[in-house]
């Protein structure tokens, strides 16, 4: 979601190399400069970089015109990097970012790019386990097309029973959920399994114990960094600083948890909203009428047999359509998939639904409609 378009293509500014925005602290920026990726011929498929090599980690400041044109270099984000020649032995010190290269994902608070998954993180107990809240954050998350990992932490807190029908219940909503306790180390091993590989940010409410599973999965060289308070965190970050660190056994987390990245209404095209609930993802695509909202319409398929979060999908919808036509019907529908079958429009829907099927999208009004603060 949300392409860019590289401000300067490759070959148009002699000298670049590409790099991966790994820190952001106020106006410069930490990037990996791995020799294998230099000079990369295609930019558009890059994997995450190897975090066992040690490639050169450069400091560098962005090129004034992507201020001017308000392009704002993100954490994870791959970058086109110009060097000053002649300093320094194998890479100058010091770099300045000409482009930013097409990103897969973006968060928005804490902006983050390519990010691959988000772990959202609820406890068993302390504080008791508010199902609302956590599905408003395991939607958000779809939203944001991010691969969701559900962390039910605390463990130790509860009767094994208590935890076994909370791993029940969300696994009815869709999910594998990973039974944690990082008091014991209970599911942590599987916790540093499912992260290889990935770029991932922790979410979760207030007190689950994310910056604890932080510190507890980050080794000890970083946990001068890291040990700080939820509060401190909180206003380190409000002066800029998103960081990537890389775990023990491959991948990288982000250093966001004073944040709650997933908080509001989920930037989703109305028709679109059902995609983010997988408990009926099987379902889709057999309702009479093909924009289906799945309330009350006749021929749908989604709505029974009856399902847990219905409720909760029909308060959303009500708010993404407030938004949607807050903002004059501006949230684009993704291309779908062509299944050939030409469905009837129910006639009060047909007016939205010409719209929507003219609507392509145009990540540049979704960027600014979750910009940054
Ligand atoms: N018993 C138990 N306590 C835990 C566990 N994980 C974290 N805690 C405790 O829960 C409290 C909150 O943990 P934090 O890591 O600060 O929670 P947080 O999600 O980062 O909280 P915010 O910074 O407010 O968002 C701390 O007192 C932790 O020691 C656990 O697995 N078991
Ligand atoms: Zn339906």
């Amino acid at each position: 979601m949300n392409l860019q378009t590289p401000v300067s293509s490759k070959g148009d500014v002699p000298g670049t190399y590409i790099g991966w925005v790994r820190a952001v602290q106020a106006n410069f920026y930490r990037v990996r400069l791995d020799p294998a990726l230099v000079a990369a011929d295609s930019h558009l498929d890059l994997p995450a970089p190897d975090e066992k090599s040690t490639p050169a980690e450069i400091l560098c400041t962005r090129r004034a015109k992507l201020k001017k044109t308000r392009q704002q270099v993100m954490v994870g984000d791959w970058v086109e990097v110009s060097l000053s020649p002649g300093v320094g032995d194998l890479w100058p010190e010091q770099g300045v970012i000409e482009g930013i290269l097409p990103r897969r994902t973006q968060l928005h608070r804490p902006a983050i790019a390519n990010l691959t998954q988000t772990l959202v993180v609820m406890a068993l107990a302390e504080p008791a386990p508010d199902p609302h809240l956590l599905n408003r954050l395991l939607v958000q998350a779809e939203a944001s097309q991010l691969r969701v990992q559900v962390i039910l932490n605390k463990a130790d807190c509860v009767d094994p029973a208590v935890a076994v029908s909370w791993m029940n219940r969300v696994q009815s909503w869709g999910y594998a959920p990973l039974l944690v306790s990082v008091r014991t180390g209970l599911g942590i091993p599987a916790l540093l399994e499912r992260c290889r590989q990935q770029i991932s940010v922790v979410t979760g409410p207030s007190g689950v114990g994310k910056s604890s599973l932080l510190n507890r999965i980050l080794p000890d060289a970083q946990l001068a960094t890291q040990a700080v308070s939820g509060r401190l965190r909180q206003g380190r970050h409000t002066t800029r600083h998103v960081e990537l660190f890389p775990l023990p056994e491959g991948g990288w987390i982000a250093d966001s948890p004073g944040f709650n990245a997933l908080e509001g209404i989920p930037l989703v095209h109305p028709v679109q909203l059902i995609q983010c609930f997988p408990e009926v993802r099987d379902r889709l695509g057999h309702c009479q009428f093909r924009d289906c909202l799945h309330d009350q319409e006749p021929g749908c398929r989604v709505r029974y047999p009856e399902w847990e979060r219905h409720s909760l999908y029909l308060e959303l919808l009500q708010e993404v359509q407030e938004l949607q036509q807050g903002e004059g019907g501006s949230i684009p529908a993704r291309q779908e998939p062509r299944d050939g079958s030409e469905k009837k429009i129910p006639p009060r829907h047909r007016h939205l639904s010409r719209r929507y099927i003219r609507q392509t999208f145009h990540s540049q009004k979704l960027d600014s409609l979750g910009s940054e603060k």
